[in-house]
């Protein structure tokens, strides 16, 4: 079991990680719940493994769950269902002060923060992450948003969750390739400034995706305190600490739009190619070691998560790719900062980067 606390000034909150949460969450919501009827918004799938346990819990408190069940997917991460969840909201009569919960993945965290950012100008949530992926990224943080036609998470907002629950139990009813796809993210601070943490990965990350539960939980912890650091730090993302998050970010959302959202290529899959994208790009401008770039693809391979962009069966160009990541938030004044790295566990941001030669990069890499 972990506490971890985000603090951030005036707003700070606590995530918590402790197996059978979700059997026990209204004691662990407390007084949060302050009326009879609490509004959950969820996935059809998330709902048939976890929904009994949770009303369960609620019933057994006194509450009446009021359940807004969505269609899985990140094609759900859209104006349609923003739209359709604010009214049902409103219907319900959500006032500022309650805490509407987000029990689902990381387009139910998306989705139902971005709802409750902008619900009487900002309510209170409450995130109940199920997937690796939202337990060690999406639930923390307060990044909120939805997907339109020009590209990913281009609508949202900066609304921070008052509580996380994180429950490592949920993970034993997710498929393994989503379990894979959450643990790109886990990989992700190694890469981004914890040498030591990759390593950790490299022994740890088969007996994770196993199921094993004590390095589940301690990659869960682990994440999350990373991701605690860099949020106080940079909550909004303007000084450039926050940004080393979206290592493989720029090259994966491009993948993910070039791919329409769906499930050919899950947002986990697109970062880990996007990671070594990132890798091998670094060590062609000559500022990582070409070894370590293969080290990192090494153990993409080794855990079943793309890292040969040929494979992935785009059938495209590297300019169609560049077109997609000039949509990118951090475009600024006609150039795009990419993460890049001088080594494992040493991201930074990288200003100098010219986007004909990142085509270039991605032809050759399209080629092998
Ligand atoms: N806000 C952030 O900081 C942030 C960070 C990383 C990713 N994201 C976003 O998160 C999204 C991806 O999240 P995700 O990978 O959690 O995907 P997801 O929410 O689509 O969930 C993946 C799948 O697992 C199912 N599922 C969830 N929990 C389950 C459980 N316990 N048992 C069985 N099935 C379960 C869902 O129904 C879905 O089919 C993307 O839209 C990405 O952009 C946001
Ligand atoms: O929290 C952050 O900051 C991140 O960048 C985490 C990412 O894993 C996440 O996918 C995020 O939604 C991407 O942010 P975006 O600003 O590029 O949409
Ligand atoms: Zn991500």
């Amino acid at each position: 079991m972990a506490v971890i606390a985000v603090s951030l000034a005036g707003r700070p909150y606590n995530v918590r990680v402790q197996r059978g949460l979700l059997g026990d969450i209204a004691q662990a919501c407390g007084p949060r719940l302050r009326k009879a009827v609490v509004p959950i918004v969820t996935d059809a799938n998330v709902h048939a493994a976890w929904g009994a346990a949770v009303e369960a819990s609620l019933l057994a408190a006194g509450k009446q769950p009021a359940w807004r069940v969505l269609s899985p997917g990140e094609k759900t991460k859209s104006w349609e269902s923003l739209s359709a969840l604010v009214d049902w909201l409103l219907e319900l009569e959500v006032e500022r002060g309650d805490h509407i919960i987000a029990l689902g993945g990381g387009v139910i965290g998306d989705l139902t923060g971005f709802a409750a950012s902008i619900l009487k100008r900002g309510c209170n949530f409450i995130q109940v992450p199920t997937t690796l992926l939202a337990q060690v990224d999406s639930s923390v943080g307060g990044k909120t948003a939805i997907n339109t036609a020009a590209g990913k998470n281009l609508v949202g907002a900066f609304h921070q969750p008052s509580l996380v629950l994180a429950d490592p139990d949920a993970l034993d009813t997710l498929p393994p390739r989503e379990v894979r796809a959450g643990y790109a993210e886990v990989v992700k601070y190694g890469l981004l400034g914890d040498a030591a943490f990759f390593d950790w990965c490299e022994a740890n990350g088969p007996a994770l995706l196993a199921g094993d539960a004590q390095a589940r939980e301690t990659a869960i912890a682990a994440s999350v305190e990373a991701k605690a650091r860099v949020v106080a730090e940079d909550e909004r993302e303007t000084t450039g600490a926050r940004a080393l998050l979206n290592l493989g970010h720029t090259f994966g959302h491009a993948l993910e739009a070039q791919t329409g959202f769906s499930d050919r290529l899950l947002h986990g899959e697109g970062v880990a190619m996007g990671m070594v994208l990132a890798a091998r790009y670094s060590a062609r401008r000559g500022l990582m070691a070409a070894a370590e770039a293969d080290r990192i693809s090494a153990h993409f391979a080794a855990t079943d998560l793309p890292h040969r962009l040929s494979a992935l069966g785009l059938n495209c160009a590297g300019e169609t790719l560049v077109q997609h990541m000039l949509h990118d938030k951090k475009m600024d004044a006609g150039t795009l900062p990419f993460v890049l790295m001088r080594g494992i566990g040493s991201a930074f941001l990288a200003k100098d980067v010219e986007l004909a030669d990142v085509a270039r990069f991605l032809d050759a890499e399209l080629a092998v």
